[in-house]
Order: C-alpha cells, then structure tokens, then sequence
C-alpha cells in the first residue's frame, strides 16, 4: 500500500512537533526517518499509526483518508524500541495475538492462525521457539519477535520506531542487515524511525532527514550523502570539513584564496565551504589553503591527517590514498589544502 502525507501539523504548547510535513512513500519502499533527538520523527510515525491525532493535514493509505480512523482500523503494524511483547504469553501467542483479537467475522480459523504463526518464526529464523516465553528471549530475539508480531495481521504500513535502539552496536548491525533482507522477502512498506545515519544509509531505499518538525531533505542513501540540500544535512551525513570564509563575486574567499561555486546560487556574505574527508586533495603549502598537521595515521595505504587552518573554529580532516612513495606528513608540518568536490553555503 503506497502512503501519502498532506500538510501535517502537530504543535506541543506552542511548538511545532511537525510542521507541514508532505511525504508520498510508494508501495513496497523502505523509508528512513532520520533526524536528532526532538526533531518530529517519532510524532510523525505516531500520527501514520493513529496513535496520535494531529492538528492539521491528512494521512492517506492509497486513496483513502485515513485521518481519522484509529490504530486497529488502519491495520498498521508498529514496533516500538522497547520491547512490548506480552510477558506472560508464549512466543507463537504474541505473534498470533492480532488474529486472535480481531473481531469474529474477520478472525481466521485456529489453524491458519497456526500455520501463519509458523510461517512467521520461520522468517524471523526463530523455528523452535514458539513454546518459549519473551524473558528466554535476548533482546534483539524479542525484537524479531516483536517484528513477526506486527507483521502478522498483514499489516497496510510496518512502522518501526528505533526497533534495535536499545540494543548493543554489533547486534544492531546484524539485525539491521537480516531487516534489509526480511523487507527484500515480504516487500512490506516501511516506515522506520533512526537517529542513527549509519542505519539509514545502509538500510533505507529513501531517507527522509528531519529537523524541528520539517523535512529538510528526501532521497536516496546516494542522494543525501552525495548530494545535501543544505548545510544542516552536509553536517548531519556521514563526517563533514567546514571551512569558513566569504563569497565575493561568484567565488568562495578565504585564507587569500579563490575557489569557484560549484553552485553559483550563493549570494555574497559569509558563507561556510563543505567537504567530506575524502574530497580535499593534499598538495603544496603555496597551492593549496595552508593548513598545520595535528595529527597523523597511516593504514596500508590510506592517510588520515587532523589539521587545524588559522582562523577557523573547527579541525579538520582529511582522508586520502598514497600515491607510491609519499610518506605521511609529520605533525608540526604544514600542507596545503585542494577542495575537489565541495558545496557552499550562506552562512
Ligand atoms: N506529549 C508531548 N508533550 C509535549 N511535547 C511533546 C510531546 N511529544 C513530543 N513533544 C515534543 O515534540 C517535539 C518532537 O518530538 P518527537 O518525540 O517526535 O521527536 P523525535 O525526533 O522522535 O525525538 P527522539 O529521537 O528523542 O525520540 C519535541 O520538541 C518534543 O519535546
């Protein structure tokens, strides 16, 4: 079922938790909510299930509006970061526990609860554990569980609200991996919330970044890191050099140097120069914007140097594959700095 967001708003005492939020999540499309702590995301999931009612704006599932009807009416399947499995029922009783409740005339006969009750431990990889009880479970099993649970009544949207939050990093990965690969089996649409960019690059077909209740940007792992609609986004993507200086004349200033908008959108004023790690080329002290080796690593090939530039308030990185005989630059020793592939900002 593909999903469409009209103008949401939801306003706390005043401020905004979403604010005129649009988003069309096509069928079968694994979509990343991504955004800091308080940017809207769990606000947002909360209004897709029904959990919460907004203020303004309009969910559809389809071409129905959905605005108005509740959780169970929605048929939505929602997973929470801790773990809501019922304590006192088996495994197979909580996956099976939306068919079970649902009212008689759509309740399926207790075998073909049965069986999709097997077929679900099956693709949750849990076959034999149907008879146990959530505390013999580890934490990321009882969030698989918590997955089948909400997959069972097949659900119109799986929301997913920081599902492997609460567990330890290298479980989260793998889980999010066998998430990745679950989702390419059932092609359920997906909304999942992170505040973690790592997650939602590996995971997400789209990624939807957030920040105080608007959409900043939406599009694919490739667009967002390659291609940020904004300082906010450059920052928030993977790790990010910020070099600050002047745009005069279609051209960024700093240090004495000249370096050409790869946009020429910016207007002239303060502006701030991004530049992942690995697109600023070293070179010559004279060539290059000046900078003083910090810190130094060599990994086989790959160089990494900290360098601190007079006059700007953060150090910064740089990352960079050796050519045959270059040694690693001493700290104490200056470089010079070559942006290759970078955007400007207004500051
Ligand atoms: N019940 C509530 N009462 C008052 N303010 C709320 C309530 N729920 C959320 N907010 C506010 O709305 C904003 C968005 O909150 P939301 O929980 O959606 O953010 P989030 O991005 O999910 O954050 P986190 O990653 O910390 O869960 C925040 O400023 C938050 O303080």
């Amino acid at each position: 079922m593909d999903l469409h967001i009209r103008q949401l708003g939801k306003r706390y005492s005043g401020v905004a938790a979403l604010d005129r939020v649009d988003l069309d999540v096509a069928a079968g499309e694994l979509v990343a909510l991504l955004g800091p702590s308080g940017s809207g995301k769990t606000t947002l999931l909360r209004v897709i299930a029904g959990l919460l009612h907004p203020d303004e704006g309009r969910v559809l599932f389809g071409a129905d509006d959905a605005t108005r009807l509740s959780l169970r009416e929605r048929n939505v399947g929602f997973v929470f970061q801790h773990y809501a499995l019922f304590k006192h029922m088996t495994v197979a009783e909580n996956i099976a526990f939306g068919l079970r409740s649902r009212p008689r005339k759509r309740r399926p006969d207790k075998a073909t609860i049965a069986r999709r009750v097997e077929e679900l431990l099956g693709l949750i990889q849990l076959p034999e554990f149907g008879g146990r009880y959530p505390e013999q479970l580890s934490g990321g099993q009882k969030q698989r569980v918590a997955l089948a649970r909400a997959l069972a009544i097949d659900p119109t949207v799986l929301l997913l609200d920081e599902p492997f939050g609460a567990l330890d990093a290298k479980v989260r990965v793998e889980l999010r991996r066998w998430l990745r690969q679950l989702h390419e089996r059932t092609g359920q649409t997906t909304l999942f919330v992170t505040h973690d960019q790592e997650e939602a690059l590996e995971l997400a077909d789209r990624i939807v970044v957030l920040r105080d209740g608007r959409i900043e940007q939406v599009g694919t792992p490739d667009e967002i890191y390659s291609s940020p609609a904004s300082d906010y986004v450059f920052d928030f993507i993977g790790r990010a050099n910020v070099l600050e200086g002047r745009v005069e004349q279609g051209q960024f200033r700093i240090a004495g140097h000249a370096i050409a908008l790869a946009a020429p959108d910016v207007a002239d004023g303060p502006a701030r120069l991004y530049a992942r790690p690995h697109d600023i080329a070293p070179a010559t002290p004279e060539a290059g914007i000046a900078a003083l080796v910090i810190a130094a690593h060599r990994l086989a090939d790959r160089i990494t140097l900290e360098l601190a530039v007079e006059g700007q308030s953060r150090p910064l990185e740089l990352d960079f594959v050796a050519s045959p005989g270059v040694t690693t630059p001493a700290p104490g020793s200056t470089i010079g700095l070559e942006p290759l592939r970078y955007r400007v900002f207004a500051a």
